[in-house]
């Protein structure tokens, strides 16, 4: 049974609510998809596994339909995801266009995913009933759009047109209604090769949006595609479980448009109606008038909105406040080096609070380089540097603490990397003779904690897209072993 139930407002449309007390880590459900397929103008891709393919005179086809596959899957005797399809660009003789350049974007492409819907609704009418028709689409805000006229264009005007839809009683407006709902609904993973598809949970999809959600999903490409859903943290019965459509560690300004944009509709979660995201700062400035106070938006959900500096009242147009932000992230984009990010961390000081999401973004680029590019590998580390990667992990965990809380993929990936350097610094503060055994049994106890959790968390995903498990298990036989024969000695 599922552990919600589905309420309507006119805030939310339909979302979901606990029927009674979740604890946290709980699995709540699973579900297969609908549908899956490329993403909107996407590059050429395989339409049976997804890995690109070259779209120009020389890349390899489709014997049947001439669309792209790749070699390997060219020579499958049976296919998969593209078998439907095939057969109605087969029997309608609607052959796949030549892309001019191997990096163009193929628009072709952009009408699989809605057609892999229209032909899954044609067999399984009872899901389509139930799950996908009851999902939003917003049409009436969508229907005046450029994309709108796009999409008549190059999607409607094909199915219905070349692909001769029509006469299996397909209609203009049920194939707006499926673009609308795979828009506003559709959910991306990552395949087997690395790649991104999207796909259509229709359950998860009734879950609202929150920018610090209490909830997580993880999808198995292995096991096609099923997805599995559970709480981060406890969830009292009757309150409303939340997903996130945008991404949490983007400031306000960048959640506020991607949400507009993508999904229709703007966040009036705790954290997008509190200018300092509960506490955080991270979208505040420094004032350069007092040069000591936060500047904060006046009203974060008006992206035209003054900022004001929270000592001296000073007042910032969004504009100015808007271009100095894109100046700085323009720089950080061509970050190339961990010198030029420490750098650029100790400048921007002026400039941003510590926990800007400018200022996070260049911490978590350390982290993923401290330990993992030449001359910065773990075993090459002085301590010094150690420390640095344990204090940067730990600011990055004070900031998901707030934003990601609990079991959530984004605090797991940084407890993995943050439990290592504690472990190697801990021995070389022992083997110099700093520290205590006891002391240093304690600080390896703590790292196998840490690794634990991280773990815990990294066994929910698919182990053959997130490699990072094995690494975790590894590291705990390892972690263990050194703990058993600290204790034997
Ligand atoms: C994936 S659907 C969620 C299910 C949807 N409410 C329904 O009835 O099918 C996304 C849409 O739900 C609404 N929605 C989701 N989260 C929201 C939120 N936090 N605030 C306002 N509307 C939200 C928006 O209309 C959004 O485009």
């Amino acid at each position: 049974m599922l552990p919600f139930t589905i309420e309507k407002n006119s805030q939310f449309g339909r979302f979901a609510v606990a029927t009674h007390n979740i604890e946290a880590g709980s699995f709540l459900f699973d579900e297969i998809p609908f549908a899956i397929g490329p993403n909107i103008r996407t590059y050429c891709c395989c339409l049976e596994c997804y890995c690109p393919v070259d779209g120009t005179a020389s890349g390899t086809r489709c014997e049947n339909c001439s669309w792209p596959l790749c070699n390997e899957c060219s020579k499958l005797s049976e296919f998969s995801a593209h078998k439907r399809e095939c057969e109605i660009f087969r029997e309608a003789k609607c052959k796949f266009f030549n892309l001019p350049d191997a990096n163009a974007t193929c628009m072709q492409l952009d009408c699989i995913t809605p057609l892999r819907v229209l032909l899954e609704r044609e067999i399984n009418m009872e899901r389509w009933k139930n799950e996908v028709e009851p999902m939003e689409d917003h049409r009436e805000k969508r229907i005046n759009s450029n994309a709108w006229k796009e999409d008549q264009q190059n999607i409607v005007g094909y199915l219905l047109g070349p692909c001769k839809l029509g006469q299996r009683g397909i209609t203009a407006e049920l194939i707006h209604k499926v673009i609308g709902v795979l828009e506003v609904n559709a959910f991306e993973a990552k395949t087997l090769k690395g790649t991104f598809v999207r796909c259509l949970y229709p359950r998860l999809a009734i879950l609202s949006h929150s920018c610090t959600p209490n909830t997580t999903h993880a999808i198995h490409p292995s096991d096609n595609y099923s997805l599995k859903v559970r709480a981060t943290v406890a969830i009292e019965k009757g309150s409303q479980l939340f997903s996130c459509y945008t991404y949490t560690q983007k400031g306000t300004l960048d959640r506020q448009q991607h949400l507009m944009e993508g999904k229709y509709f703007q966040c009036h979660c705790e954290r997008c109606l509190d200018p300092t995201e509960l506490g955080t700062h991270f979208s505040s400035m420094k004032c350069s008038s007092c040069l000591f106070g936060d500047v904060l938006s006046s009203n974060p959900l008006d992206s035209d909105a003054n900022w004001i500096c929270n000592k001296c009242s000073q007042e910032n147009s969004a504009e100015s406040i808007k271009e100095m932000l894109k100046a700085l992230q323009g720089e950080i984009d061509n970050a190339n080096s961990i010198e030029f990010l420490e750098n650029s961390l100790e400048e921007y000081e002026h400039l941003l609070n510590p926990n800007h999401y400018i200022m996070t973004s260049m911490k978590n680029s350390l982290i993923d380089a401290y330990g993992h590019i030449n001359g910065y590998m773990l075993h090459e580390m002085p301590d010094i540097l150690l420390k640095r990667k344990i204090e940067l992990c730990d600011e990055l965990l004070a900031i998901l603490d707030v934003f990601e809380r609990g079991m959530t993929r984004a605090r797991a990936m940084i407890l993995y990397e943050l439990h290592t350097p504690i472990v190697l610094y801990a021995k070389s503060q022992f083997e110099i003779g700093n520290s205590t055994k006891l002391k240093y049994l304690k600080q390896l106890e703590n790292a196998r904690e840490i690794l634990n959790e991280s773990r815990e968390i990294l066994e929910w995903e698919d182990e053959n897209v997130c490699m990072i498990i094995w690494g975790a298990r590894k590291s705990q036989e390892n972690l263990e072993k050194l703990i058993a024969s600290l204790k034997c000695e």
